[in-house]
Parts: structure tokens; sequence; C-alpha cells
């Protein structure tokens, strides 16, 4: 991640104070002229380049109050580009970006956005309970300090210097600084990253509460198992235009392929073929993976077989017309990960 712009106190780039801790309490009062009424983000037709690479695209979205959104995209997508135009820490070449019908930076400043992002240091000479503190007192509408703590489940470690942290209980530091008031929208940019299982479980408890309270959270993330869990909405980038937006289920059955598993004995291989029962797999229609492992169905020796299909029908019946005889057949939908490789490396194919 590119991210520049560190949360409270720490050296800033553009727009420090950009974790919703700007002391100003600036009215959010100007015409949504941008984006649909009501939305707490709305990107239209935003680009933004450095030099000859076009980190974001053209892109146009918005997002409501409540929802919970992950970004997804490969390394170079443009998910942190697109979190600092939405915080107001770049400008976007052409387009326009509104956060709850205003700039982001006049949305920040009247307290309406809490950020957790990934780089940056924080202050290290203060303990945990000072710094929380400090972003308490810079936000116009703040929660106690006491209720923060307990939040990010860092009471027990309030009075340590937090230059003496885990990366795991920093990151907890970071989402208390994100969640330090009553902010409408929490801009998280992979808030798990070094968090063990419990701490993981514990945060998207917390960050699903703050979404039934009718807030809106965006979250950047790689853990695709964790879109899959939590978010109400996947949205995909890729080099910086949008590839999906939908649930999860959506961008599952939109990526179309499935999965199939089945167990090929020797015995049942068709043994007359001179070919091996790999190459023979290769001729079924509409494969988009196949990986065949020595291994068996227990009654006898033989292969066991995965592959993708974007027709798992007719990849099925064509085993049979093969001369093959599958055991043990499974057939099952992609989880979000497999979707995601799917749609992106389509992408990829298409422009090559
Ligand atoms: N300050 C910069 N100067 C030049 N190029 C940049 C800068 N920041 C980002 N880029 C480029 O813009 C593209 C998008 O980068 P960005 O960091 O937004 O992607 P990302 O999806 O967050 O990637 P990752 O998952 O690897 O963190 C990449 O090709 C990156 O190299």
């Amino acid at each position: 991640m590119t991210t520049t712009v560190n949360t409270v106190g720490a050296a800033a780039g553009p727009a420090a104070g950009s974790t919703g801790s700007a002391g100003s309490t600036g009215r959010a009062g100007s015409a949504n002229r941008a984006g649909s009424a009501g939305s707490a983000v709305s990107f239209q037709q935003v680009t933004k380049a450095y030099g000859e690479v076009l980190a974001v695209d053209g892109l146009t979205l918005d997002l409501h109050p409540g929802e919970t959104v992950a970004l997804l995209g490969p390394n170079g997508a443009g998910k942190s580009s697109t979190l600092d135009l939405l915080l107001g820490l770049r400008r976007p070449d052409s387009g326009t970006v509104r956060v709850f019908g205003t700039t982001p930076r006049d949305a920040i400043a009247a307290g309406r956005v809490g950020a957790m992002l990934q780089s940056g240091g924080l202050m290290g000479e203060v303990t945990v309970r000072e710094l929380v503190r400090l972003a308490c007192e810079l936000h116009p509408r703040p929660y106690r300090v006491s209720d923060v703590l307990a939040a990010a489940d860092i009471t027990r470690i309030a009075d340590r210097k937090v230059d003496k942290l885990s990366g795991g209980q920093e990151q907890r530091v970071r989402f208390a600084l994100a969640t330090a008031g009553a902010s409408d929208l929490i801009v998280l940019d992979e808030p798990t990253t070094g968090m063990d299982v419990t701490a993981r479980q514990a945060f998207w408890a917390t960050m699903r509460d703050q979404a039934d309270r009718g807030r809106a959270v965006l979250f950047a993330t790689h853990y695709l198992e964790e879109a899959d869990a939590v978010a109400d909405r996947v949205l995909v980038l890729h080099r910086g235009r949008l590839l999906a937006d939908g649930t999860a289920a959506e961008i599952k059955a939109r990526a179309g392929a499935r999965k199939v598993a089945f167990d090929l004995l020797d015995a049942d291989a068709g043994s007359a073929s001179r070919h091996s029962p790999e190459q023979r797999l290769r001729e079924l229609p509409f494969l988009t993976e196949l990986t065949v492992s020595r291994g068996g169905a227990g009654a006898g020796p033989g292969h066991t077989v995965r592959l993708q299909s974007t027709d798992a029908d007719a990849t099925v019946h064509a085993l049979y017309g093969l001369g093959l005889h599958p055991r043990n057949l499974e057939v099952a939908g992609l989880g979000l990960e497999q979707a995601f490789v799917a749609i992106t490396a389509a992408e990829e194919a298409r422009t090559a």
C-alpha cells in the first residue's frame, strides 16, 4: 500500500488529521452535485495517474450508510490510491469525490470520517492511553477514552509506550484511533494484518456493530475469506477500474466457474488408452484448471482429480464420454478467493 499519511499525530503528508481528528467543526453543508443524494461516498468518473501509471481509471461508485464494503484487488490495483482520494490525501486528476455530499476534507473536519491506515508510524514516546486521549480530544464527536480502549480491547496495554507494542497490538491501537469518535464512515486499509484469530474475530464483531448503528464501513483487504464473511458488498478493482461490484454471492456467481472433484481408479480409467489420465482429462470442455495427483478411492490405486470448469454439467457429461468413470464426484461453487482469481485472470487475458 502506498498511503503516505499517518493516523494521529505522527509525520503527516498533505492532509494531517485525516482520521477525523481535525479540530475544526466545519460543516458538511454544500450540495452533493456529483453523487447520489444520501450517499456516504460518491466517486464520479475519478481518475488519478502517477506519471505514466494510471492508478485509478474512471472510477464511479456510491457507498451508502450502514453498508460494510470490501475493496479487493491484486497488488497495484489502485486500492490505496482510491482510499487516498476518498480521504482527501490526494486530489483526482479528473472527476469528483464527495463524502457525505461535501469534499473529503470538509467531511473529515466535521468528524464524519475515521480512518485506519496501514502505513506511517504512530507516535512512539507516548502511552497508548495518551495517544487515544489525544484522538478523542481532537474528534468533534468524541467517545470516552475508557470506552474506546475497551472497544479496541487495549485497556490492558493502555499504560504501555506505543513503540513497545507488538504488530497486532499496534493494529488495535490504530483501530482505536479510527473509532475515537462517532464517525459516520470508517475507512480501513488492511485492518487485520498482524492480528491473531481472536483479535480478528473481536475486530469484525466491533465493525459489524458499527455498521448496525448505520455507519458505512469500507475496508481494503487481501484476506478474501474476511471479505466473504463480513462484507455486504464487494468491490473488485483491477488496474484502477471497477471489475465487479456486488454481494460476495453475486461475485462468486459471476465468476461462473465451478469446482469438480473426483477419484479415478486405474481400473476404471480405460487401460486401452495410450494416454495418461491427465492427458485425457485435458480434452474435457470448459476446463479452466486441472490438478491430478496420485491417490485413489481406497478401492485400489488411482488418481485424485480436481478441476474447475465454466460449465460443470457439460464437463462431467464429457467425462463419461471419454470412457472415464469418476468416483466420489463432487461439484461445488467457487469460494470468493477462487472467484476473485478467475475474474481478475479473465480480465488479464482479455486486456493482454
Ligand atoms: N506515489 C506514487 N508514485 C508513483 N506510482 C504510484 C504511487 N502510488 C501508487 N503508485 C502506483 O499506482 C498503482 C496503484 O497503486 P496502489 O498502491 O493504489 O495499489 P494497491 O491496490 O493498494 O496495491 P497493494 O495491494 O499492492 O497495496 C500501482 O501501479 C503503483 O505502483
